[in-house]
């Protein structure tokens, strides 16, 4: 699948699957194509080549659209609506609306209900932008940095709210986030972009535990730093600093023996190698 504009392809031979009923974190730098990806998953875009499905429907048809909610970036709001006009409205548009649970994740966050929507802070407007996001009772939610204009503490009480929700009802998620720290706890699958194209795809804890990353004392015979019995094919990235070098490798059979430290890695150190590596997809074995 893949989507052109004037400028060239903002995503180009896509191929993949996300797992229902999980949260999926897409991740990639600016310019990426996570945005052009959620347009083209709520039907706003067509894909000028190949096919996206949503629960096998085609997006924006009724049938993908009444299982799909979207928080675009900027979270349009009718400033002028009160809190209780806009969860109104939610109910107008939507028939299996659940104005109940609406109400619930409006009132959790101590916002009033005749409160004008213009006079939110940021945090606030999010959680009624979740609000009428989650009344729609989504199978699927897709979140376009819902987070980023949000101070830490209430970053996480949003992440917590989502995951609550989506724990109880088993909802689908597809979140874009840069904050990478964030996303380790609350994501179990991470589709990465990069110049439009897949570069990672996979469970979380499965990534994590066929890499590794490793450091040791570099070898200067090496342009990497890397013993030569290293398989090139596997290394994700590869740095020297001062005598030492600190690499990733994926699915590698190199067992170094001390003193090399050899230890899986986090999420964000894993998502931060493949950002940073300028290696084609296949060869960083980006379906994992
Ligand atoms: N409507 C459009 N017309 C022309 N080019 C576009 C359009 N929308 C996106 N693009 C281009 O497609 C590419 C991908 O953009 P997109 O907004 O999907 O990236 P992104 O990963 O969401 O970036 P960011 O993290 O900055 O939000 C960019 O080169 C962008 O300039």
């Amino acid at each position: 699948m893949g989507r052109r504009f004037r400028g060239g392809w903002a995503l180009r031979d896509c191929d993949f699957a996300l797992p229902a009923g999980r949260i999926t974190a897409l991740v990639g730098p600016n310019g990426a194509g996570k945005s052009t990806l959620f347009h083209l998953a709520t039907g706003l875009l067509r894909p000028t080549s190949g096919d996206l499905r949503v629960f096998g429907a085609e997006p924006g048809s009724q049938a993908a659209r009444d299982r799909t909610a979207f928080l675009a970036q900027d979270k349009p709001l009718y400033p002028r609506f009160t809190v209780d006009e806009t969860l109104r409205f939610g109910r107008e548009l939507n028939g299996d609306w659940d104005h109940a649970s609406a109400e619930r994740i409006v009132r959790a966050g101590n916002i009033p209900l005749d409160a004008r929507v213009g006079a939110l802070s940021p945090g606030q407007a999010t959680r009624v932008a979740l609000a009428l996001a989650f009344g729609k009772r989504p199978d699927l939610l897709l979140l376009d940095e819902p987070l980023a204009d949000l101070d830490p503490l209430v970053r996480i009480e949003a992440m917590g709210l989502v995951m609550a929700e989506v724990a109880d009802r088993g909802t689908t998620v597809v979140m874009s986030s840069h904050v990478l720290s964030e996303l380790e706890n609350a994501c179990d699958h991470v589709l990465l972009l990069k110049q439009g194209a897949v570069r990672l795809d996979g469970d979380t804890q499965r990534l994590c535990d066929t890499h590794v990353r490793v450091t040791g004392l570099a070898d200067p015979a090496t342009d990497d730093g890397l013993p030569p019995d290293v398989d090139r094919a596997t290394v994700v990235e590869a740095a020297v600093t001062g005598r030492q070098v600190h690499a990733l490798l994926r699915h590698s059979d190199w067992s170094p023996a001390e003193p090399w430290i050899v230890e899986n890695p986090s999420l964000e150190d894993l998502l931060l190698a493949y950002l940073r590596s300028d290696q084609p997809a296949e060869a960083a074995g980006a379906a994992a």
